[in-house]
């Protein structure tokens, strides 16, 4: 019986993985009676035409159909007389005109018994041929399928931190893909198994250097290194953009200045910009970070975000570029309420970008907590296209060793209510322009994507990276039907493993919220690394890197008061969500620290007091991860042996994580609480010295 039970188990495995083929996974499909349906109506793929970009959608079409379907499919030059095949074709009015995004669009539809994969434009066919794929892999019928899909949004980005050393900034999955010393006559194959994972998902950007940019990037050293990973992504649909250093100009280009109204600063930049375009016909545009975080930028020379950024547009000037200008400042002095700053900044400058701008606003205020309210400058720029910014990597989310699925954390920001033109006027509408009728709009995912053999770092980072992509290309997708896609594609078709995999996803972020950060605390984790828990944390290079700073806890309560009996950073709401979230009584318990300081005693509606929740969701939230745990065990027969024991023992570390931020919370707030932890709870056994002797190993040089 035991052996029969391993039998049965190596066969739902498949070949061993590694991870690398992400959820490209082409396999045969276990199934025959599954296959003989497939066989039925992939028997050849029909594409005319040497435009490269549709040559890529058949030859991925015919690759992964031969894999699934474990039999050759014949490339034709048209469907003539055949049928029982897939025809790829570039159709002008595949898609009505009118419709957002109608060029990247596809549809799919029968047609004398073969299956259309029509599009305006190539790359609408690649990613129609890419929904083919999906289907299969998924386990759809494709007799009778027919389905049409444009994008809403327009500019779906990643953004890398890479760093021309070959580091990644918050990085946490090695070093970077792109060998910057071999290129560019070496080209890595890693580049093109990138792209084709990025085009699977709808991608059609790349930022290919960090936002805390060096100048070389733009050097004619640099220059032809980067048209050579622009070569690569070109046939998958996918353009490079770089990050800018403001200060370019007097780097590199030897002028005393870069003062965006200086004539010579002006030329400067559009000779740059044609040089540019000389060597990537196809160049995406700039993504800038200026005056923030010590990068220089127009504020230097007593100008404007709008100065900075309209100068880079009249630079772009008839080339068909972008500049996306990122609206993440905060004062050096960090006076005031960080929360507020970037509204500040940005606000009063809708109305002044020049049509080519997109403003790029992170989703929450602060800076990627495991919860953040929506920022506010969503439904605050009516004029101005507004760049959504997420990040898949995980640097407040518990680096490389947390499961934290990120689809329900990006859904929340988008189908957040800004109430801008009356309710329904959601973040999703603001960012794909349908709320102010805008062209431009845009989407930002920090990558979690580094050199390591599975690309994340923690396998399941990878569904991450896939999420973002899928509700970049529809922001209505649900989160959850992504993980369980996801999880077919990349890992198992078990229905059983499949149910517990997708409920260990959907779940894991709110569980990581509560064993971190419950109740709307947040910023509150290990000085500068970001890791691990330092709630005590009361001096920094800076006042608003301090905990204390965000949590305000004191012998009365806890939380930072943002309603107009404290900062009024509240008042940049609508007046709809001012009050959602303007009463502690009836605040979402999730936001309630965000925005108000509760007294400890002070009950809530869960019926418990302030400090006996905290306690609740500290103990409840670390237990929680052995749930998640055992949905991983449940799964482990379906599953590929070395990717199982990777998981199962990145969830044991973040088992004794989970145990360490409960501990470090509970003992830290206790000494200001001054409560015992309620039954049925057991206190900590080890003391706050233990705890931030630890932490302090952490902080060592
Ligand atoms: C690239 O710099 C980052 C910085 O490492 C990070 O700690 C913070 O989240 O945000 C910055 C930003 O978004 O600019």
């Amino acid at each position: 019986m035991l052996l029969l039970l391993v039998f049965v188990a190596a066969a739902h495995r498949g070949v061993a993985d590694d991870g690398y083929r992400l959820w490209l996974k082409y396999d045969r499909l276990a199934d025959a009676g599954q296959r003989a349906q497939y066989q039925k109506a992939a028997r050849f793929v029909a594409v005319a035409g040497p435009d490269p970009v549709l040559r890529t959608a058949a030859a991925e079409l015919q690759r992964g159909l031969q894999g699934l379907l474990g039999q050759p499919v014949p490339m034709q030059a048209s469907a003539g007389p055949l049928s029982g095949g897939i025809v790829l074709k570039v159709e002008r009015n595949a898609i009505d005109a009118s419709a957002p995004n109608a060029p990247e669009g596809y549809r799919i539809y029968a047609e004398k018994n073969n299956l259309v994969v029509a599009s305006p434009s190539a790359a609408g066919v690649l990613y129609g041929a890419y929904a083919v794929l999906r289907r299969v892999q998924t386990g759809g019928a494709l007799a009778g399928w027919a389905v049409r899909s444009t994008p809403r949004i327009r500019y779906r980005l990643l953004n890398h931190w890479d760093n021309p050393n070959g580091t990644v900034e918050r990085g946490y999955a090695g070093s970077s893909i792109w060998k910057w010393e071999e290129l560019p006559q070496r080209l890595d194959p890693r580049y093109t198994d990138y792209a084709r994972a990025n085009a699977s998902i709808g991608l059609n950007g790349v930022v290919v250097n960090n936002v805390n940019a060096s100048a070389r990037y733009l050097t004619p050293e640099y220059l032809p290194k980067v048209a050579a990973l622009a070569g690569v992504m070109r046939p998958y649909g996918i353009r490079v953009y770089l990050s800018v250093f403001w200060a370019a100009p007097k780097v590199i280009g030897g002028l005393p200045t870069a003062d965006p109204l200086d004539p010579a600063v002006q030329k400067w930049w559009a000779n740059k910009t044609d040089e540019i375009y000389r060597a990537i016909p196809d160049f995406g545009g700039f993504l800038v970070k200026a005056n923030s975080e010590g990068e220089p930028g127009p504020q230097d020379y007593q100008r404007t975000h709008a100065d900075g950024a309209n100068m880079l547009a009249k630079a772009l000037g008839t080339h068909d570029g972008v500049v996306m200008w990122r609206a993440f400042v905060y004062k050096a002095d960090g006076s005031g309420d960080r929360f507020k700053e970037a509204y500040q900044d940005f606000q009063p400058l809708d109305g002044k970008f020049d049509p080519k701008v997109l403003v790029q606003v992170k989703n929450g205020p602060i800076d990627f907590q495991a919860r953040e309210p929506f920022h506010p400058l969503f439904g605050a720029m009516p004029r101005t296209p507004l760049v959504l910014e997420v990040q898949l990597t995980q640097e407040y989310l518990g680096f490389a060793t947390h499961a934290v699925y990120l689809g329900p954390l990006i859904k929340e920001c988008l189908e957040a209510d800004t109430h801008a033109q009356g309710p329904g006027s959601t973040v999703a509408k603001v960012v794909a322009g349908s709320l102010d009728h805008h062209a431009q709009s845009g989407i930002a995912g920090v990558a979690n994507i580094g050199s390591v053999r599975n690309w994340t770092g923690h396998p399941l980072g990878q569904a991450n990276w896939y999420a973002f992509g899928r509700l970049a290309w529809d922001h209505t997708l649900d989160p959850g039907a992504l993980a369980e896609e996801w999880t077919r594609m990349s890992l198992t078709t078990n229905a059983a493993a499949v149910r517990s995999i997708t409920a260990l996803l959907d779940q894991s972020r709110s569980i990581y919220v509560r064993y971190t950060t419950p109740l709307g605390l947040h910023h509150i984790m290990g000085e500068s690394i970001h890791y691990g828990p330092q709630p005590w944390l009361a001096k920094a290079g800076r006042p608003d890197w301090t905990a204390v700073y965000y949590h305000r806890g004191d012998s009365v309560g806890l939380g930072f008061d943002r309603t107009a009996a404290g900062s009024n950073a509240l008042a940049l709401y609508q007046p709809a969500v001012q009050k959602q979230w303007g009463s502690a009584a009836t605040c979402p318990l999730d936001y309630l620290l965000w925005f108000h300081h509760v007294g400890w005693k002070q009950p809530l509606s869960t019926g418990r007091t302030l400090w006996n929740e905290l306690c609740h969701r500290y103990y409840t939230g670390a237990d929680s991860v052995a749930w998640l745990q055992k949905q991983w065990a449940a799964a482990r027969p379906a599953l590929d042996a070395a990717v199982y024991a990777d998981v199962a023992s990145r969830l044991q570390i973040q088992q004794q994580e989970a145990y360490w931020w409960r501990d470090a919370c509970v003992l830290y707030f206790q000494t200001l609480a001054r409560q015992p932890v309620p039954a049925p709870f057991a206190p900590p056994t080890r003391t706050l010295a233990d705890i931030k002797r630890q932490v302090q190993v952490y902080q060592l040089k």
